[in-house]
């Protein structure tokens, strides 16, 4: 990307592309578009084609979706596939019709079967059954992929794909229910900590393994592959290591300095048991992230204390 393109930020004030639009400004990219929902609903069909055709944005950063935690994606079956194909097609179809230069996909670990061999390498895509409580959600994503990959196929369309692991980091979502489990449990413990409750629940047995990485990462390496990766084969980002929910929780306990018990409520779904990203490609390609898990949650706990408190 030349340092004066024309970048469209999609879902600019979400976690993924806030970190991305910081990274941009940092880097010296001068001329970043964005819209808010309120400004631009991308599950408008017709706003969305009047916004590329006056904006004639030459790269696109796609993070803009309806995101959530186990809860929501499990609650929400209908709001998480409708509202994901339609941003996904809208922003994709239009991207080609205004000949982007280049385009960047987010998906998700979820696209995998639930039960791959570990770690996850890209090519296990569509060899399995995928987890229940997010299929709705990993199906839009796989068709997020698979229209990324048709566009290049018939049009010659540069449009990349990445598929991050759990992410977490600044501006998360800690809503009690709807959010994925780091920022959860940042929040219970803290909320337990200052109201002295002698139990915080967690979800589930605490068993599954998950793989997280910190925002900033991951806009650190959608910036480089956006750079430095043509391919039709999308790309796992993650960091190669994995955690129980048990051990996470002793370890966001320790930091927010929560002196209570645990206790597991096996009534609330375990989801995936394992997803361990394989990251040989992105390694290879020459990126590995900076920041580690206990130094993340301390970031990420000062800043919902920041913005939350
Ligand atoms: N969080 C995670 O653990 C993971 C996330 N990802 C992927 O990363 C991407 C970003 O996720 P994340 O940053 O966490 O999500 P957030 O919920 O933090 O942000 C999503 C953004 O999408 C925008 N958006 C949602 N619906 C619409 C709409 N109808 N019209 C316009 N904008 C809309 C919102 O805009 P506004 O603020 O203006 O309302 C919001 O800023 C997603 O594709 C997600 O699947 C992948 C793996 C893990
Ligand atoms: C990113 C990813 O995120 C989701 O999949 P998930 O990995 O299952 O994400 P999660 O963070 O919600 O849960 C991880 C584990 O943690 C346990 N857990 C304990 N206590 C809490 C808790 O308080 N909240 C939550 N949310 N989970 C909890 C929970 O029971 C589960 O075993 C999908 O949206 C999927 O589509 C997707 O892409």
């Amino acid at each position: 990307m030349e340092k004066n393109a024309k970048i469209y930020v999609a879902g600019h004030r979400g976690m993924v592309g806030s970190a991305i639009y910081e990274k941009l400004k940092r880097e010296g990219y001068t001329n970043v578009v964005t819209r808010t929902s309120k400004e631009l609903d991308l599950r408008n069909q017709g706003d969305v084609a009047t916004f590329f055709a006056s904006e004639k944005p030459e790269y696109v950063f796609l993070a803009a979706a309806k995101v959530g935690g186990i809860i929501a994606n499990n609650t929400y079956r209908a709001d998480f596939i409708y509202e994901n194909i339609a941003i996904q097609s809208n922003i994709i179809h239009q991207a080609h019709v205004n000949e982007v230069k280049k385009l960047l996909f987010l998906g998700s670990s979820c696209i995998y079967p639930k039960l791959a061999p570990q770690p996850l390498k890209e090519d296990y895509l569509l060899t399995g059954t995928l987890e229940h409580t997010n299929e709705p959600y990993a199906i839009a994503k796989i068709a997020g992929i698979k229209m990324c990959e048709a566009y290049r196929s018939q049009y010659g369309d540069n449009f990349i794909s990445v598929m991050p692991t759990n992410l977490y980091g600044y501006n998360d979502n800690y809503h009690p229910e709807n959010s994925h489990v780091l920022p959860a449990l940042i929040r219970r413990f803290h909320e337990a900590k200052t109201s002295n409750v002698p139990e915080v629940v967690i979800w589930g047995t605490g068993t599954p393994l998950r793989e997280f990485l910190f925002s900033t990462d991951l806009a650190d390496a959608c910036v480089f592959l956006m750079n430095n990766y043509d391919e039709e084969q999308f790309i796992n980002i993650g960091v190669g290591e994995d955690i129980s929910i048990k051990d996470l929780a002793l370890m966001i306990k320790k930091i927010v300095g929560y002196e209570g018990e645990l206790t597991f409520d096996s009534s609330k779904p375990d989801g995936t048991p394992r997803k361990l990203m394989d990251v040989s490609k992105l390694h290879q390609l020459g990126w590995q992230h900076r920041i580690g898990l206990e130094e993340g949650i301390r970031l990420a706990y000062a800043d919902f204390i920041a913005k939350h408190c």
